[in-house]
């Protein structure tokens, strides 16, 4: 036995002797008599184990009441996105997921992340979300457990915690390492502080990468337990990854047609601006970016791919001329939207469907040039405008799945296809490939015996893998994988919208005493609870042409959205106003009741 166990032991000892916590004491107590006895078998590892969890669990306890006690008696809920909350509501909470993390890490035995971010969300607010040893999101199991972990009224952590290593059986001697990023708010560093405070308590490692966009934090995860594999765990290696096969798809491409390599960016005030920055210096002159709203303004008002989408505007800060083309991405930096504003001063935007539509096309186009048998698919969720849908099954004729709200669930599904496309409306997506897929890319570029120009597709779709973070939705890497298609077709901004026209649609907000009455089924496009709301949901839409309308709880606000679409935008708003009432009506609705338009 070493002596820093030695010494481990002793100092539980002493800690638990103080607390005068009978049974325990006489545990540890008896654990340190065995320990001479059994010291090297097996019986004396186990012993050690649990003196080291209790010793562990306690100090973070001990450390949470003393300098992160929970300070909001209401119940938090680890959603889509983690937990978002107002940042001074936040210390405790993240405290409390660095030790998660920690917890994560040893029970993976592998690098786990931890990002620090309320996204699209007022500068105010932050959040904090983990991220699992491939880039993933939190499995949903350990996602109730954060919840669990969050809500335990600071004298019943250590209980918590216990629970959490021994039902989940951790060998708390592992390494936890844990890779924590920041956006730009300005709560941001003291809440990186309490996750690193969190973390050394239960001796993991911290790497603090500072302020990172959050698809560059999963980079970097994934980077780290593939051993390098996936790439460099690092800024340089993230930037050099993506811009390498930009540049030589650009490279293959002769500049044509109405194509001009150069956007206008909206950084939303936040960070995805300085890494627009940092990453357009590797572009040469494949694509010059004039980079907007770079952090004088506040974080996402008026600004940012959320405010875009939603409130269907370009955003304040870009002196854009007409026609030009312009994105404009989310305060963390993993949502990207396209738009211009015409001659008429009518705004134009292309968003996550368009995204996805543009690169399934491009890829279904190179997956037959390569001759491979590739199953490759597009993955919606129900906010996909109906049109695109079409566009998608009928024009293109790539299969489309539909899936819950929430990155988790359309990454989920995408893996069911060798390669799956998948985009939220709101312009949160990525592409992502089989590893049984990757490997046929890769040796058919390197058979001689096939065509060459089937060969060159392979190493075109070789190379879309490079540009796209297929660990997450990555604005920056998106916007070098459409760059790359509209340069290879010629197209304008103008010629991409040409390809289908959107119907319009309309979401709004409903607020209800208890948003969890509202139960969803079929990808949340049917409402079976309350009793009798999808009758009326029907009825009502079954009066409009072109009509489809859905009712579901957020994920990330304490509200109902409400979905409409149909023939035009006054049937459109018509309709969501009739459904926001019935859904106000009939699952409890609370403050003003809303109204026709
Ligand atoms: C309609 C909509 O845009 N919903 C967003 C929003 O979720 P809600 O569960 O709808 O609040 O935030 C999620 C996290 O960013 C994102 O995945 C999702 O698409
Ligand atoms: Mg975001």
């Amino acid at each position: 036995m070493s002596s820093v166990e030695d010494v481990v032991l002793a100092e539980a000892a002493c800690v638990i002797l103080s607390k005068q916590q009978a049974p325990r004491m006489y545990w540890v107590k008896q654990s340190l008599e065995t320990r001479a006895r059994y010291s090297g078998s097996e019986l004396f590892k186990d012993l050690n184990q649990m003196t080291l969890t209790l010793f562990h669990v306690n100090q973070a306890a001990e450390s949470g009441r003393r300098n992160f006690s929970k300070k909001v008696d209401k119940d938090v809920m680890y959603g889509t996105a983690g937990f978002r909350e107002k940042a001074e509501a936040l210390d405790y909470i993240i405290y409390r997921m660095g030790l998660l993390a920690v917890l994560r890490a040893k029970y993976k035995n592998a690098a786990i992340g931890l990002m620090i971010t309320a996204s699209h969300n007022p500068e105010p607010d932050n959040g904090v979300k983990l991220i699992d040893p491939h880039g993933e999101m939190l499995e949903v199991k350990w996602e109730k457990i954060a919840s669990a972990l969050a809500n335990a009224s600071d004298d019943k952590l250590e209980e918590v915690l216990d629970d959490i290593v021994k039902s989940e059986s951790i060998n708390m001697s592992r390494e936890g390492c844990v890779f924590i990023g920041q956006d730009t708010r300005p709560s941001s560093p003291s809440l990186a502080r309490a996750a690193v405070a969190g973390i050394k308590v239960l001796s993991g490692l911290p790497t603090d990468f500072g302020v990172v966009t959050t698809p560059m934090l999963h980079f970097f995860v994934t980077c780290r337990n593939t051993q390098g594999a996936y790439g460099e765990a690092t800024e340089k290696g993230y930037f050099t990854k993506l811009s390498t096969a930009f540049n030589k798809l650009c490279a293959s491409v002769k500049l044509s047609g109405n194509y001009k390599p150069h956007v206008f960016f909206d950084g939303a005030n936040g960070v995805g601006a300085v890494k627009m920055k940092a990453l357009a210096g590797y572009l040469s002159e494949n694509l010059s970016v004039d980079i907007y709203n770079k952090g004088s303004g506040k974080l996402n008002y008026m600004c940012g791919a959320d405010y875009v989408k939603v409130q269907q505007r370009a955003p304040s800060g870009v002196p854009a001329p007409p026609g030009e083309r312009c994105v404009s991405v989310d305060g963390d930096a993993d949502r990207l939207v396209y738009y211009y504003v015409d001659e008429g001063s009518v705004f134009h935007m292309l968003d996550g469907d368009r995204i996805a539509t543009l690169i399934a096309g491009y890829l279904m186009e190179l997956v037959h040039a390569s001759g491979l048998a590739i199953n490759l698919g597009l993955v919606q969720t129900a906010y996909a405008n109906g049109s695109s849908t079409h566009y998608i099954a009928n024009v293109l004729k790539v299969p489309v799945a539909c899936a819950k709200t929430g990155v988790k669930f359309l990454h989920e599904k995408a893996l069911e296809f060798d390669i799956g496309v998948y985009f939220e409306a709101n312009g949160h997506g990525t592409v992502i490939a089989s590893e049984k897929t990757t490997r046929l890319i890769k040796d058919t570029i390197s058979k001689t015996e096939i065509p060459a120009e089937q060969r060159s597709a392979a190493e075109g779709l070789a190379d879309v893998f490079g540009v796209i973070n297929q660990t997450v939705g990555d604005a920056l890497s998106d916007l070098l994988l459409v760059e790359v298609v509209l340069r290879t077709k010629g197209w304008s901004i103008q010629d991409w919208l040409g390809t289908y026209v959107d119907l319009p649609n309309r979401q709004l907000k409903v607020t209800v005493k208890d948003r969890r009455v509202i139960q969803t089924t079929d990808a949340e496009r049917i409402c079976e609870n309350p009793e009798g709301l999808q009758k009326k949901i029907d009825e009502l839409v079954a009066k409009y042409e072109r009509g489809r309308a859905f009712v579901r709880p957020s994920g990330t606000e304490d509200i109902v959205r409400v979905y409409a679409e149909a023939d035009s935008q006054e049937n459109t708003d018509r309709l969501a106003a009739l459904v926001a009432q019935a859904v106000y009506q009939m699952a409890g609705g609370v403050g003003e009741a809303p109204t026709l338009p």
